[in-house]
């Protein structure tokens, strides 16, 4: 793609998989991580081992540790952290960016402490540059795009031109990116699935059986789209990629971490054991506490969300909390 310049920020699994994406479609493309051994070794064995351990990263990627270098004259900045880290690498952006440069977050989660979806964090840390947000989501797991299997993905924010060149910078033959003009359905999709992801888990972890996972995922979809909604996100969007698309894939796959959480959770592990066996970002664990503490400052019913609250935090075991959801009192199904 002629002169474009691409900075990927973040070399776990998500920034791997997107930069070696653009590599491969003949974009100049730099990854910039903070940690120079990963850099290296990037470099030198072409795979992140530790992120995206098996999967060959192509030769025209260039890896690299200075952020300086890897922001130098670039279009796109491709926000590829955790969401508890994106103020920071916000901070750390700031003094060299642009007016004319397209931020695309990746990140999906809402920032603890002040509830601020990655949007508003950006709006906080960059006002004048609000309209050169937009965020990457939908069901898309690294392992799966590194290995170039078929995705579709749906890009978001405040300037139809600009989402459209997101759309363009990332299309191939196997990655198929659809616009959406609603920032705060598709954000809250991606966001709030990862609870809903941790719960399907740990209906897995207990032993239980598909048709409680159907029901706790359909009742999710449901629970989540009533936050949605009052935070002014369209239903419809919660039927699509970043609701419905990212909830399938990530509640019941093998490579999702938020799932895997759950099923170690389900199984009778601390959270501080799962979280040192994954070893990567659960965005979930935190996404609950921030969804349940907006749901309560609401007033939205948020009961498989609350439940799993309180067996992350206040010590609830998986079985009461179940037992809890299933012995409610009864409701008409569709309350959004
Ligand atoms: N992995 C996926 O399949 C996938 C797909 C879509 C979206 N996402 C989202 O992308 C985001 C990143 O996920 P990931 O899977 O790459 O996580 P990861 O745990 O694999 O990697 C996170 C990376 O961020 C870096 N990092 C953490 N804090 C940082 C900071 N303050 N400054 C700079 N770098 C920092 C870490 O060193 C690491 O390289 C998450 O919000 C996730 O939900 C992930
Ligand atoms: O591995 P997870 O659970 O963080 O999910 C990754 C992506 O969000 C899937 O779309």
């Amino acid at each position: 793609m002629g002169s474009i310049k691409v900075a990927v920020l973040g070399a776990g699994s998500w920034g791997t998989a997107l930069s070696n994406l653009l590599a491969q479609k003949g974009v100049n493309t730099v990854l910039w991580g903070r940690d120079a051994a990963v850099i290296e070794e990037i470099n030198r064995e072409r795979e992140n081992k530790r992120y995206l351990p098996g999967v060959k990263i192509s030769h025209e990627l260039i890896a690299n540790a200075d952020l300086e270098f890897a922001l130098k004259d670039a279009n796109f900045l491709v926000a590829a952290v955790p969401s508890q880290a994106f103020r920071d690498l916000l901070q750390k952006i700031k003094p060299y960016f642009k007016p004319e440069q397209i931020l695309v977050n990746t990140a999906k989660g809402i920032e603890e402490g002040s509830l601020l979806r990655m949007s508003a964090v950006f709006t906080e840390v960059l006002p004048e540059h609000r309209d050169n947000y937009t965020i990457l989501s939908g069901p898309s797991h690294a392992e799966e795009v590194g290995r170039g299997i078929p995705t579709a993905i749906v890009v978001s924010g405040y300037s139809p031109e600009k989402l459209q060149e997101v759309q363009e910078l990332f299309s191939t033959e196997y990655f198929r990116v659809y616009t959406n003009d609603d920032l705060t359905g598709v954000e809250l999709g991606g966001s709030l699935k990862n609870i809903i992801a941790i719960a399907s888990g740990i209906c897995t972890g207990l032993g239980l059986g598909d048709n409680t996972r159907a029901a706790l995922v359909t009742r999710g979809l449901i629970e989540i789209t009533r936050l949605g909604i009052k935070l002014g996100a369209r239903k419809e969007t919660f039927m699509g990629l970043s609701g419905l698309g990212d909830l399938f894939v990530t509640a019941g796959s093998r490579h999702s971490r938020n799932y895997k959480a759950g099923i170690l959770i389900g199984e009778g592990k601390s959270l501080e054991e799962t979280q040192k066996e994954i070893n990567m970002v659960v965005e979930g664990i935190r996404t609950t506490r921030a969804a349940y503490q907006l749901a309560k400052r609401l007033g939205v019913e948020m009961p498989i969300t609350e439940a799993l609250y309180k067996v992350l935090f206040t010590g609830l075991s998986p079985r009461e909390g179940l037992f809890g959801l299933m012995t409610r009192a009864k409701k008409e199904e569709l309350n959004f």
